[in-house]
Protein backbone atom coordinates (compact mmCIF):
# COMPACT_ATOMS: atom_id res chain seq x y z
CA UNK A 1 0.00 0.00 0.00
CA UNK A 2 1.42 3.83 -0.64
CA UNK A 3 2.46 5.89 2.04
CA UNK A 4 -0.81 8.17 1.63
CA UNK A 5 -2.72 4.97 2.63
CA UNK A 6 -0.50 4.30 5.74
CA UNK A 7 -1.07 6.92 6.83
CA UNK A 8 -4.56 7.63 6.66
CA UNK A 9 -4.70 4.49 8.68
CA UNK A 10 -2.79 5.96 11.20
CA UNK A 11 -5.04 8.66 11.15
CA UNK A 12 -7.85 6.47 11.58
CA UNK A 13 -7.41 5.97 15.29
CA UNK A 14 -6.71 9.33 16.67
CA UNK A 15 -9.06 11.70 17.54
CA UNK A 16 -8.64 15.92 16.94
CA UNK A 17 -7.43 15.55 13.97
CA UNK A 18 -8.51 18.61 12.71
CA UNK A 19 -5.41 20.29 11.92
CA UNK A 20 -4.11 17.37 9.63
CA UNK A 21 -7.73 16.40 7.53
CA UNK A 22 -7.35 19.58 4.67
CA UNK A 23 -3.97 17.96 3.99
CA UNK A 24 -3.60 14.14 4.37
CA UNK A 25 -5.75 13.50 1.67
CA UNK A 26 -6.08 10.00 0.18
CA UNK A 27 -4.75 9.87 -3.33
CA UNK A 28 -2.09 12.44 -3.06
CA UNK A 29 1.41 12.28 -2.06
CA UNK A 30 2.44 12.73 1.33
CA UNK A 31 5.68 14.09 -0.23
CA UNK A 32 4.88 16.31 -2.74
CA UNK A 33 5.88 20.11 -2.14
CA UNK A 34 3.23 21.66 -4.03
CA UNK A 35 0.62 19.83 -1.62
CA UNK A 36 2.50 18.92 1.60
CA UNK A 37 0.97 16.87 4.34
CA UNK A 38 0.42 18.60 7.67
CA UNK A 39 3.63 17.32 9.95
CA UNK A 40 4.90 14.86 7.39
CA UNK A 41 8.54 15.17 6.22
CA UNK A 42 10.41 13.62 3.44
CA UNK A 43 13.60 13.47 2.03
CA UNK A 44 14.84 14.00 -1.00
CA UNK A 45 13.53 11.04 -3.06
CA UNK A 46 9.97 11.51 -1.23
CA UNK A 47 10.54 9.19 1.30
CA UNK A 48 9.11 9.65 4.50
CA UNK A 49 11.87 11.02 6.98
CA UNK A 50 9.65 12.15 9.68
CA UNK A 51 6.50 12.66 11.61
CA UNK A 52 6.30 16.16 13.28
CA UNK A 53 2.71 15.89 15.40
CA UNK A 54 3.67 17.97 18.03
CA UNK A 55 1.33 20.10 19.91
CA UNK A 56 -1.75 19.31 17.85
CA UNK A 57 -3.85 18.44 20.13
CA UNK A 58 -4.02 14.86 18.95
CA UNK A 59 -5.85 11.76 21.36
CA UNK A 60 -6.82 8.02 20.73
CA UNK A 61 -5.12 4.80 19.85
CA UNK A 62 -1.19 5.07 18.71
CA UNK A 63 -1.48 1.96 15.48
CA UNK A 64 2.60 1.94 15.72
CA UNK A 65 2.31 -1.25 13.46
CA UNK A 66 0.91 0.62 10.40
CA UNK A 67 3.91 2.90 10.39
CA UNK A 68 6.09 -0.22 10.03
CA UNK A 69 6.03 -0.38 6.10
CA UNK A 70 7.65 3.49 6.09
CA UNK A 71 11.32 2.30 6.09
CA UNK A 72 12.51 5.71 5.70
CA UNK A 73 11.38 6.63 8.90
CA UNK A 74 13.44 8.25 11.32
CA UNK A 75 11.86 10.80 13.69
CA UNK A 76 8.46 11.04 15.64
CA UNK A 77 7.40 13.78 17.31
CA UNK A 78 4.24 13.31 19.07
CA UNK A 79 5.15 15.54 22.11
CA UNK A 80 2.63 17.88 23.72
CA UNK A 81 -0.62 16.07 22.40
CA UNK A 82 -3.31 14.31 25.22
CA UNK A 83 -1.70 10.51 24.14
CA UNK A 84 -2.78 8.36 27.32
CA UNK A 85 -3.01 4.89 28.18
CA UNK A 86 0.74 2.27 28.62
CA UNK A 87 3.62 3.24 26.17
CA UNK A 88 2.41 1.89 22.30
CA UNK A 89 4.82 -0.40 20.97
CA UNK A 90 7.48 2.24 19.13
CA UNK A 91 10.28 -0.53 19.49
CA UNK A 92 8.52 -1.66 16.59
CA UNK A 93 10.37 1.05 14.81
CA UNK A 94 13.58 -0.53 15.01
CA UNK A 95 15.33 2.26 13.25
CA UNK A 96 13.99 5.34 14.83
CA UNK A 97 16.70 7.87 16.00
CA UNK A 98 14.19 10.32 17.45
CA UNK A 99 11.21 9.82 19.64
CA UNK A 100 9.32 12.89 21.50
CA UNK A 101 6.70 11.66 23.26
CA UNK A 102 7.04 13.95 26.41
CA UNK A 103 3.75 16.45 27.58
CA UNK A 104 1.62 13.80 27.27
CA UNK A 105 -0.48 11.64 30.02
CA UNK A 106 1.46 8.32 29.13
CA UNK A 107 1.62 6.18 32.04
CA UNK A 108 2.28 2.99 33.23
CA UNK A 109 5.79 0.64 33.29
CA UNK A 110 7.86 0.86 30.57
CA UNK A 111 9.28 -2.92 29.99
CA UNK A 112 12.54 -3.12 30.71
CA UNK A 113 14.00 -4.72 27.69
CA UNK A 114 11.62 -1.84 25.64
CA UNK A 115 15.06 -0.43 24.04
CA UNK A 116 16.84 -3.54 23.14
CA UNK A 117 16.05 -3.52 19.74
CA UNK A 118 15.96 0.45 18.44
CA UNK A 119 19.72 0.55 18.49
CA UNK A 120 19.78 3.75 16.76
CA UNK A 121 17.87 5.98 18.87
CA UNK A 122 19.54 9.41 19.80
CA UNK A 123 16.82 11.37 21.14
CA UNK A 124 14.88 10.09 23.85
CA UNK A 125 12.35 12.92 25.29
CA UNK A 126 9.59 11.06 27.53
CA UNK A 127 9.11 13.73 30.42
CA UNK A 128 5.78 15.43 31.46
CA UNK A 129 3.87 12.00 31.33
CA UNK A 130 3.10 9.59 34.05
CA UNK A 131 5.12 6.79 33.75
CA UNK A 132 6.28 4.71 36.76
CA UNK A 133 8.11 1.70 37.57
CA UNK A 134 11.50 1.37 36.56
CA UNK A 135 14.30 3.12 34.48
CA UNK A 136 14.04 0.60 31.14
CA UNK A 137 17.58 -0.98 31.93
CA UNK A 138 17.95 -1.45 27.83
CA UNK A 139 18.74 2.58 27.86
CA UNK A 140 22.00 1.20 28.76
CA UNK A 141 22.52 -0.75 25.36
CA UNK A 142 21.66 2.87 23.18
CA UNK A 143 25.69 3.28 21.79
CA UNK A 144 24.27 6.26 20.27
CA UNK A 145 22.02 7.52 22.97
CA UNK A 146 22.52 11.64 23.12
CA UNK A 147 19.40 13.00 24.69
CA UNK A 148 17.71 11.66 27.16
CA UNK A 149 14.47 13.14 29.10
CA UNK A 150 12.72 11.59 31.74
CA UNK A 151 11.74 14.20 34.13
CA UNK A 152 8.48 14.34 35.17
CA UNK A 153 7.09 11.55 35.34
CA UNK A 154 6.94 9.08 38.91
CA UNK A 155 9.66 6.77 38.03
CA UNK A 156 11.13 4.38 40.63
CA UNK A 157 14.00 2.62 41.24
CA UNK A 158 17.72 3.23 40.98
CA UNK A 159 19.30 5.33 37.95
CA UNK A 160 20.94 2.98 35.37
CA UNK A 161 24.38 3.15 34.77
CA UNK A 162 24.69 4.92 31.50
CA UNK A 163 28.36 5.62 30.11
CA UNK A 164 27.58 6.28 26.85
CA UNK A 165 30.45 9.01 25.30
CA UNK A 166 27.94 10.96 23.34
CA UNK A 167 25.16 10.87 25.72
CA UNK A 168 24.80 15.20 25.93
CA UNK A 169 22.04 15.96 28.03
CA UNK A 170 20.30 14.36 30.72
CA UNK A 171 17.07 15.07 33.30
CA UNK A 172 15.83 12.43 35.57
CA UNK A 173 14.44 15.07 37.71
CA UNK A 174 10.80 15.35 39.20
CA UNK A 175 10.55 11.22 39.97
CA UNK A 176 10.16 9.17 42.75
CA UNK A 177 13.82 7.70 41.90
CA UNK A 178 16.04 5.92 44.31
CA UNK A 179 19.51 4.96 45.53
CA UNK A 180 23.10 5.88 44.37
CA UNK A 181 23.45 8.43 41.16
CA UNK A 182 25.81 6.09 39.14
CA UNK A 183 29.52 7.46 38.68
CA UNK A 184 29.43 7.65 34.91
CA UNK A 185 26.53 10.56 35.37
CA UNK A 186 28.73 12.41 37.36
CA UNK A 187 29.77 15.22 34.79
CA UNK A 188 26.10 16.42 34.78
CA UNK A 189 26.17 17.84 37.92
CA UNK A 190 23.38 18.53 39.94
CA UNK A 191 20.30 19.92 37.93
CA UNK A 192 19.26 16.40 36.21
CA UNK A 193 18.32 14.72 39.68
CA UNK A 194 16.79 17.56 41.63
CA UNK A 195 13.12 16.59 42.81
CA UNK A 196 14.28 12.75 44.02
CA UNK A 197 14.43 13.02 47.96
CA UNK A 198 15.76 9.50 47.96
CA UNK A 199 18.42 9.90 45.56
CA UNK A 200 21.44 9.89 47.18
CA UNK A 201 25.52 10.46 45.98
CA UNK A 202 27.96 12.97 46.42
CA UNK A 203 26.64 14.72 43.39
CA UNK A 204 23.29 15.75 45.04
CA UNK A 205 25.48 16.56 48.91
CA UNK A 206 22.93 13.60 50.09
CA UNK A 207 24.35 10.66 51.55
CA UNK A 208 23.28 7.36 51.05
CA UNK A 209 21.66 5.36 53.69
CA UNK A 210 24.03 3.19 55.79
CA UNK A 211 25.40 1.53 53.03
CA UNK A 212 28.83 2.72 53.76
CA UNK A 213 28.61 1.54 57.18
CA UNK A 214 27.49 -1.62 56.59
CA UNK A 215 30.43 -1.92 54.43
CA UNK A 216 32.59 -0.75 56.97
CA UNK A 217 31.60 -2.97 60.04
CA UNK A 218 30.87 -6.31 57.81
CA UNK A 219 33.88 -8.51 56.86
CA UNK A 220 36.43 -6.19 59.56
CA UNK A 221 34.95 -8.16 62.71
CA UNK A 222 37.36 -6.73 65.09
CA UNK A 223 35.16 -4.94 67.79
CA UNK A 224 36.90 -1.27 66.96
CA UNK A 225 35.09 -1.35 63.46
CA UNK A 226 32.15 -2.40 64.70
CA UNK A 227 32.19 0.54 67.17
CA UNK A 228 33.01 3.00 64.21
CA UNK A 229 30.44 1.24 62.38
CA UNK A 230 27.94 2.41 65.25
CA UNK A 231 29.28 5.57 65.20
CA UNK A 232 28.72 6.02 61.19
CA UNK A 233 25.36 4.70 61.56
CA UNK A 234 24.46 7.14 64.47
CA UNK A 235 25.69 10.45 62.64
CA UNK A 236 23.90 9.18 59.40
CA UNK A 237 20.42 8.88 60.85
CA UNK A 238 21.17 12.30 62.36
CA UNK A 239 21.86 13.59 59.24
CA UNK A 240 18.71 11.41 57.57
CA UNK A 241 17.01 12.79 59.84
CA UNK A 242 17.77 16.73 58.97
CA UNK A 243 17.19 16.55 55.50
CA UNK A 244 14.10 14.53 55.66
CA UNK A 245 12.54 17.23 57.77
CA UNK A 246 14.23 19.46 54.75
CA UNK A 247 12.70 17.29 52.33
CA UNK A 248 9.29 17.36 54.39
CA UNK A 249 9.32 21.23 53.73
CA UNK A 250 10.77 20.93 50.50
CA UNK A 251 7.32 18.50 49.61
CA UNK A 252 5.33 21.25 51.24
CA UNK A 253 6.76 23.85 49.30
CA UNK A 254 5.88 21.61 45.80
CA UNK A 255 2.64 21.00 46.68
CA UNK A 256 1.84 25.16 46.45
CA UNK A 257 0.29 25.65 42.94
CA UNK A 258 2.40 28.44 41.63
CA UNK A 259 1.44 27.71 38.03
CA UNK A 260 -1.56 29.34 39.09
CA UNK A 261 0.32 32.72 39.81
CA UNK A 262 2.41 32.04 36.12
CA UNK A 263 -0.56 32.29 34.48
CA UNK A 264 -2.21 34.68 35.86
CA UNK A 265 0.77 36.93 35.27
CA UNK A 266 0.84 36.41 31.53
CA UNK A 267 -2.74 37.00 31.36
CA UNK A 268 -2.81 40.22 33.59
CA UNK A 269 -3.72 42.17 30.78
CA UNK A 270 -7.18 40.30 30.06
CA UNK A 271 -7.78 40.32 33.45
CA UNK A 272 -11.06 41.48 34.30
CA UNK A 273 -11.14 40.52 37.85
CA UNK A 274 -12.33 43.93 39.59
CA UNK A 275 -12.89 44.24 43.13
CA UNK A 276 -12.27 46.76 45.39
CA UNK A 277 -10.16 46.82 48.40
CA UNK A 278 -13.06 47.64 50.48
CA UNK A 279 -14.91 44.81 49.62
CA UNK A 280 -11.92 42.19 49.76
CA UNK A 281 -11.19 43.46 53.25
CA UNK A 282 -14.86 42.53 54.41
CA UNK A 283 -15.08 41.07 57.28
CA UNK A 284 -11.99 41.67 58.72
CA UNK A 285 -12.93 44.97 60.54
CA UNK A 286 -15.53 46.45 61.78
CA UNK A 287 -14.82 50.00 60.73
CA UNK A 288 -12.18 52.21 58.84
CA UNK A 289 -10.99 53.49 62.20
CA UNK A 290 -9.26 50.41 63.61
CA UNK A 291 -7.15 49.88 60.17
CA UNK A 292 -4.74 52.16 60.97
CA UNK A 293 -3.89 54.42 58.40
CA UNK A 294 -1.53 54.20 55.39
CA UNK A 295 1.64 56.02 56.14
CA UNK A 296 3.14 57.75 53.23
CA UNK A 297 6.99 57.58 52.93
CA UNK A 298 7.60 59.22 49.63
CA UNK A 299 5.56 62.23 48.32
CA UNK A 300 6.85 62.14 44.84
CA UNK A 301 3.37 60.67 43.52
CA UNK A 302 1.57 62.64 46.18
CA UNK A 303 -0.27 62.24 49.44
CA UNK A 304 -2.69 59.51 49.56
CA UNK A 305 -4.49 57.99 52.87
CA UNK A 306 -6.69 54.85 53.86
CA UNK A 307 -9.91 56.21 52.64
CA UNK A 308 -8.80 56.99 48.87
CA UNK A 309 -7.44 53.39 48.90
CA UNK A 310 -10.74 52.21 49.85
CA UNK A 311 -12.30 53.81 47.50
CA UNK A 312 -10.70 53.39 44.14
CA UNK A 313 -11.90 50.10 42.08
CA UNK A 314 -9.21 47.72 42.53
CA UNK A 315 -8.30 45.31 40.03
CA UNK A 316 -6.42 42.12 41.12
CA UNK A 317 -2.98 41.95 39.43
CA UNK A 318 -1.82 38.10 40.80
CA UNK A 319 -1.23 36.51 43.67
CA UNK A 320 2.64 35.90 44.05
CA UNK A 321 4.62 33.89 46.39
CA UNK A 322 4.44 36.76 49.34
CA UNK A 323 0.69 37.91 49.09
CA UNK A 324 -1.76 39.11 46.28
CA UNK A 325 -1.36 42.32 44.11
CA UNK A 326 -3.81 45.02 43.27
CA UNK A 327 -3.71 48.02 41.24
CA UNK A 328 -5.99 50.90 41.97
CA UNK A 329 -6.38 54.06 40.24
CA UNK A 330 -6.78 56.99 43.01
CA UNK A 331 -8.83 59.61 42.71
CA UNK A 332 -5.86 62.26 41.99
CA UNK A 333 -5.47 59.94 39.31
CA UNK A 334 -2.20 58.35 39.75
CA UNK A 335 -2.35 54.18 39.51
CA UNK A 336 -0.89 52.34 42.31
CA UNK A 337 -0.29 48.77 42.84
CA UNK A 338 -0.96 47.66 46.70
CA UNK A 339 1.21 44.52 48.09
CA UNK A 340 -0.77 43.05 50.65
CA UNK A 341 2.04 40.55 52.69
CA UNK A 342 0.79 38.56 55.42
CA UNK A 343 4.03 36.84 56.08
CA UNK A 344 5.97 40.01 57.65
CA UNK A 345 4.42 40.18 61.08
CA UNK A 346 7.77 39.55 62.55
CA UNK A 347 8.42 42.83 62.89
CA UNK A 348 6.21 45.14 64.89
CA UNK A 349 5.01 49.00 63.91
CA UNK A 350 8.09 50.48 64.27
CA UNK A 351 10.57 48.69 63.15
CA UNK A 352 8.80 47.71 59.56
CA UNK A 353 8.39 51.39 59.42
CA UNK A 354 12.18 52.24 59.74
CA UNK A 355 12.68 49.03 56.98
CA UNK A 356 10.05 50.32 54.76
CA UNK A 357 11.66 53.98 55.11
CA UNK A 358 14.80 52.45 54.21
CA UNK A 359 13.65 51.59 50.98
CA UNK A 360 11.36 54.58 50.51
CA UNK A 361 14.98 56.52 50.29
CA UNK A 362 16.77 54.75 47.69
CA UNK A 363 17.29 56.49 44.49
CA UNK A 364 18.42 54.51 41.71
CA UNK A 365 17.39 54.44 38.51
CA UNK A 366 16.40 51.06 38.29
CA UNK A 367 15.01 50.63 41.15
CA UNK A 368 10.94 51.21 41.98
CA UNK A 369 10.52 52.38 45.70
CA UNK A 370 7.55 52.00 47.93
CA UNK A 371 5.58 55.08 48.11
CA UNK A 372 3.41 54.13 51.30
CA UNK A 373 2.33 51.35 53.63
CA UNK A 374 -0.26 50.50 56.06
CA UNK A 375 0.54 48.23 59.28
CA UNK A 376 -1.91 45.94 61.29
CA UNK A 377 -0.01 42.57 63.22
CA UNK A 378 -1.97 40.29 61.07
CA UNK A 379 -1.51 41.82 57.41
CA UNK A 380 0.64 44.60 55.69
CA UNK A 381 -0.06 46.42 52.49
CA UNK A 382 2.89 47.91 50.46
CA UNK A 383 1.74 50.51 47.99
CA UNK A 384 4.08 51.64 44.94
CA UNK A 385 3.56 53.16 41.38
CA UNK A 386 1.80 51.46 38.73
CA UNK A 387 4.22 50.47 36.03
CA UNK A 388 1.80 50.70 32.84
CA UNK A 389 3.94 48.38 30.41
CA UNK A 390 4.27 45.54 33.26
CA UNK A 391 6.75 42.94 33.67
CA UNK A 392 9.63 41.70 31.68
CA UNK A 393 8.00 37.91 32.49
CA UNK A 394 4.84 39.73 30.40
CA UNK A 395 6.72 40.95 27.60
CA UNK A 396 8.94 38.11 27.08
CA UNK A 397 6.17 35.33 27.27
CA UNK A 398 2.94 37.07 27.14
CA UNK A 399 0.97 38.57 24.27
CA UNK A 400 3.24 38.68 21.37
CA UNK A 401 2.12 42.39 20.76
CA UNK A 402 4.31 45.07 19.54
CA UNK A 403 6.13 45.85 22.80
CA UNK A 404 7.18 41.94 22.42
CA UNK A 405 8.40 42.92 18.50
CA UNK A 406 9.92 46.08 19.66
CA UNK A 407 12.62 43.50 22.45
CA UNK A 408 14.77 43.67 19.62
CA UNK A 409 18.51 42.90 20.82
CA UNK A 410 19.60 46.37 21.83
CA UNK A 411 16.50 46.81 23.98
CA UNK A 412 17.41 43.08 25.63
CA UNK A 413 21.01 44.16 26.65
CA UNK A 414 19.67 47.60 28.08
CA UNK A 415 17.62 45.88 30.03
CA UNK A 416 20.51 43.47 31.06
CA UNK A 417 22.80 45.94 32.15
CA UNK A 418 19.84 47.70 34.14
CA UNK A 419 19.12 44.96 36.06
CA UNK A 420 22.91 44.43 36.58
CA UNK A 421 22.95 47.89 37.94
CA UNK A 422 19.88 47.69 40.12
CA UNK A 423 21.57 44.34 41.58
CA UNK A 424 24.88 46.34 42.05
CA UNK A 425 23.11 49.02 44.24
CA UNK A 426 21.50 46.63 46.40
CA UNK A 427 24.31 44.56 46.86
CA UNK A 428 26.02 47.14 48.21
CA UNK A 429 23.48 48.88 49.95
CA UNK A 430 22.03 45.77 51.91
CA UNK A 431 25.58 44.00 51.81
CA UNK A 432 24.91 42.79 55.49
CA UNK A 433 21.25 41.16 54.45
CA UNK A 434 21.65 36.76 53.94
CA UNK A 435 20.27 37.34 50.46
CA UNK A 436 19.97 41.06 49.36
CA UNK A 437 17.82 41.40 46.50
CA UNK A 438 16.24 37.50 47.04
CA UNK A 439 13.36 37.59 44.61
CA UNK A 440 14.78 38.34 41.47
CA UNK A 441 12.39 37.33 38.28
CA UNK A 442 11.36 38.45 35.50
CA UNK A 443 7.76 38.90 37.07
CA UNK A 444 9.51 41.09 39.47
CA UNK A 445 11.21 43.58 36.78
CA UNK A 446 9.17 46.01 35.47
CA UNK A 447 9.76 47.98 32.48
CA UNK A 448 9.06 51.70 31.80
CA UNK A 449 8.01 53.14 28.73
CA UNK A 450 11.57 53.02 26.81
CA UNK A 451 12.45 49.79 28.59
CA UNK A 452 14.46 50.83 31.42
CA UNK A 453 14.38 48.09 34.29
CA UNK A 454 12.34 49.01 37.37
CA UNK A 455 13.43 46.21 39.82
CA UNK A 456 10.64 45.58 42.61
CA UNK A 457 9.87 42.99 46.12
CA UNK A 458 13.52 43.12 46.84
CA UNK A 459 15.27 42.82 50.45
CA UNK A 460 12.08 41.50 51.58
CA UNK A 461 13.87 38.46 52.94
CA UNK A 462 14.35 40.20 56.53
CA UNK A 463 10.93 41.01 57.32
CA UNK A 464 9.42 37.28 56.41
CA UNK A 465 8.71 35.31 59.20
CA UNK A 466 9.25 31.49 59.02
CA UNK A 467 11.22 29.43 56.60
CA UNK A 468 7.77 28.74 54.64
CA UNK A 469 7.31 32.22 54.05
CA UNK A 470 10.99 32.91 53.76
CA UNK A 471 11.02 30.08 51.19
CA UNK A 472 8.46 31.78 48.40
CA UNK A 473 11.09 33.82 47.91
CA UNK A 474 12.92 32.95 44.38
CA UNK A 475 16.52 32.67 45.65
CA UNK A 476 15.01 29.26 47.06
CA UNK A 477 15.20 27.70 43.68
CA UNK A 478 18.88 28.30 43.56
CA UNK A 479 20.49 24.75 43.78
CA UNK A 480 22.05 25.51 47.08
CA UNK A 481 18.83 26.16 48.70
CA UNK A 482 17.05 23.32 47.10
CA UNK A 483 19.91 20.87 48.80
CA UNK A 484 20.61 22.36 51.84
CA UNK A 485 17.98 25.34 52.43
CA UNK A 486 20.31 28.13 52.53
CA UNK A 487 20.25 31.46 50.65
CA UNK A 488 23.33 33.39 50.61
CA UNK A 489 24.31 36.68 47.84
CA UNK A 490 25.44 34.13 45.14
CA UNK A 491 21.19 32.85 45.23
CA UNK A 492 20.98 35.82 43.55
CA UNK A 493 23.76 35.53 41.63
CA UNK A 494 21.71 32.29 40.22
CA UNK A 495 18.56 34.73 39.96
CA UNK A 496 20.54 36.84 37.72
CA UNK A 497 21.62 34.10 35.46
CA UNK A 498 18.51 32.80 35.06
CA UNK A 499 17.35 36.35 33.76
CA UNK A 500 20.06 36.59 31.55
CA UNK A 501 19.26 33.00 29.92
CA UNK A 502 16.03 33.73 29.86
CA UNK A 503 16.14 37.40 28.05
CA UNK A 504 18.60 35.60 25.65
CA UNK A 505 16.69 32.43 24.86
CA UNK A 506 13.25 33.56 24.85
CA UNK A 507 12.26 30.54 26.87
CA UNK A 508 9.96 30.45 29.82
CA UNK A 509 12.07 29.09 32.57
CA UNK A 510 11.20 25.89 34.20
CA UNK A 511 12.81 26.68 37.45
CA UNK A 512 9.87 29.79 37.95
CA UNK A 513 7.19 26.79 38.29
CA UNK A 514 7.17 24.92 41.42
CA UNK A 515 6.21 21.70 39.50
CA UNK A 516 8.26 22.20 36.39
CA UNK A 517 5.83 20.50 34.06
CA UNK A 518 6.57 23.05 31.84
CA UNK A 519 9.20 25.50 30.67
CA UNK A 520 12.64 25.29 29.81
CA UNK A 521 15.42 24.35 31.74
CA UNK A 522 17.63 27.34 30.92
CA UNK A 523 20.23 26.37 32.70
CA UNK A 524 20.87 23.11 31.94
CA UNK A 525 20.28 23.76 28.43
CA UNK A 526 23.19 26.60 28.03
CA UNK A 527 25.69 24.73 30.42
CA UNK A 528 24.86 21.40 28.07
CA UNK A 529 25.38 24.03 24.53
CA UNK A 530 28.08 25.45 25.61
CA UNK A 531 29.92 22.17 26.52
CA UNK A 532 28.99 20.60 22.98
CA UNK A 533 29.72 24.26 21.09
CA UNK A 534 26.71 24.90 19.59
CA UNK A 535 25.79 27.80 21.69
CA UNK A 536 23.94 30.09 18.70
CA UNK A 537 21.28 27.55 18.56
CA UNK A 538 19.91 29.07 22.07
CA UNK A 539 19.62 32.55 20.74
CA UNK A 540 15.80 33.87 20.65
CA UNK A 541 14.31 33.47 17.08
CA UNK A 542 13.50 37.08 17.18
CA UNK A 543 17.09 38.19 17.67
CA UNK A 544 19.18 35.79 16.08
CA UNK A 545 18.53 37.62 12.98
CA UNK A 546 20.62 40.62 14.65
CA UNK A 547 23.88 38.50 12.86
CA UNK A 548 26.07 41.29 13.84
CA UNK A 549 25.74 40.97 17.58
CA UNK A 550 25.78 37.16 17.93
CA UNK A 551 29.14 37.18 19.41
CA UNK A 552 28.04 39.45 22.48
CA UNK A 553 24.88 37.19 22.70
CA UNK A 554 27.53 34.18 23.07
CA UNK A 555 29.47 35.60 25.61
CA UNK A 556 26.22 37.28 27.64
CA UNK A 557 24.82 33.66 27.28
CA UNK A 558 28.64 32.07 28.98
CA UNK A 559 27.90 34.63 31.82
CA UNK A 560 24.40 33.36 32.35
CA UNK A 561 25.79 30.01 32.66
CA UNK A 562 28.50 31.18 35.04
CA UNK A 563 25.85 32.88 37.08
CA UNK A 564 24.05 29.57 37.32
CA UNK A 565 26.58 27.35 37.83
CA UNK A 566 25.00 24.77 40.52
CA UNK A 567 28.14 24.49 42.90
CA UNK A 568 27.69 27.84 44.56
CA UNK A 569 31.42 27.74 46.02
CA UNK A 570 32.14 27.74 42.03
CA UNK A 571 29.73 30.33 41.21
CA UNK A 572 31.09 33.29 40.54
CA UNK A 573 29.74 35.98 42.94
CA UNK A 574 27.76 39.35 42.39
CA UNK A 575 30.51 41.54 41.82
CA UNK A 576 32.40 39.53 39.33
CA UNK A 577 28.92 38.45 37.00
CA UNK A 578 28.37 42.74 37.31
CA UNK A 579 32.50 43.00 35.92
CA UNK A 580 31.98 40.92 33.43
CA UNK A 581 28.67 42.01 31.94
CA UNK A 582 29.95 45.62 32.10
CA UNK A 583 33.24 44.67 30.17
CA UNK A 584 31.21 43.48 27.23
CA UNK A 585 29.14 46.51 26.99
CA UNK A 586 31.80 48.71 27.71
CA UNK A 587 33.14 47.46 24.53
CA UNK A 588 29.59 48.29 22.66
N1 LIG B 1 4.32 48.24 40.34
C1 LIG B 1 3.83 47.39 39.45
N2 LIG B 1 3.40 47.82 38.25
C2 LIG B 1 2.90 46.97 37.34
N3 LIG B 1 2.79 45.63 37.53
C3 LIG B 1 3.20 45.14 38.72
C4 LIG B 1 3.75 45.98 39.73
N4 LIG B 1 4.09 45.20 40.79
C5 LIG B 1 3.77 43.94 40.46
N5 LIG B 1 3.24 43.89 39.22
C6 LIG B 1 2.78 42.68 38.52
O1 LIG B 1 1.70 42.13 39.23
C7 LIG B 1 1.74 40.72 39.19
C8 LIG B 1 1.59 40.15 40.57
O2 LIG B 1 2.69 40.57 41.36
P1 LIG B 1 3.13 39.82 42.65
O3 LIG B 1 4.29 40.56 43.21
O4 LIG B 1 1.95 39.58 43.51
O5 LIG B 1 3.57 38.39 42.12
P2 LIG B 1 4.97 37.76 41.76
O6 LIG B 1 5.91 38.79 41.28
O7 LIG B 1 4.73 36.63 40.86
O8 LIG B 1 5.44 37.06 43.09
P3 LIG B 1 6.21 37.55 44.35
O9 LIG B 1 5.15 37.74 45.39
O10 LIG B 1 7.12 36.41 44.67
O11 LIG B 1 6.95 38.79 43.99
C9 LIG B 1 3.06 40.35 38.51
O12 LIG B 1 2.80 40.01 37.17
C10 LIG B 1 3.87 41.61 38.55
O13 LIG B 1 4.72 41.71 37.43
Amino acid sequence: IGDDQVLLEFKELLLNTSLLDSSWKKGTNPCDNNNKWFGVQCDNKNVIQALFLGGVGLLGNLDVDVLISLQGLRVVNLANNSFSGTIPDFFRLGALKSLFIDGNQFSGDIPGDFFSKMGSLRKIWFSRNKFSGKIPDSLAGLKYLLELHLENNEFTGPIPSLSQANLATINFSNNKLQGLIPQSLSKFGLNPFQGNPDLCGNQIGRACKAVASGEKSEGSGSTKWIIIGLVVVLLLVAILFKSKRKDDQFEKLEKESLDEAVKVHLNKRSMSTRTSMRSSRKGRSRSGSDMGDLVVVNDEKGIFGMPDLMKAAAEVLGNGGLGSAYKAVLGNGVSVVVKRLTETNKFNKESFDAEIRRLARIRHRNILQPLAYHYRKEEQLVVSEYIPKGSLLFLLHGDRGIAHAQLNWTSRVKIILGVASGMKFLHSEFASYDVPHGNLKSSNILLSANNEPLLTDYAFYPLLNDSQAVQSLFAYKSPEAILNQQVTPKSDVYCLGIIILEILTGKFPSQYLSNQKCGTDVAQWAWSAIEENRVSELIAPEIETEKDSLEMMEKFLHIGAACTESDHDNRIDMKEAIRRIEEITNLM
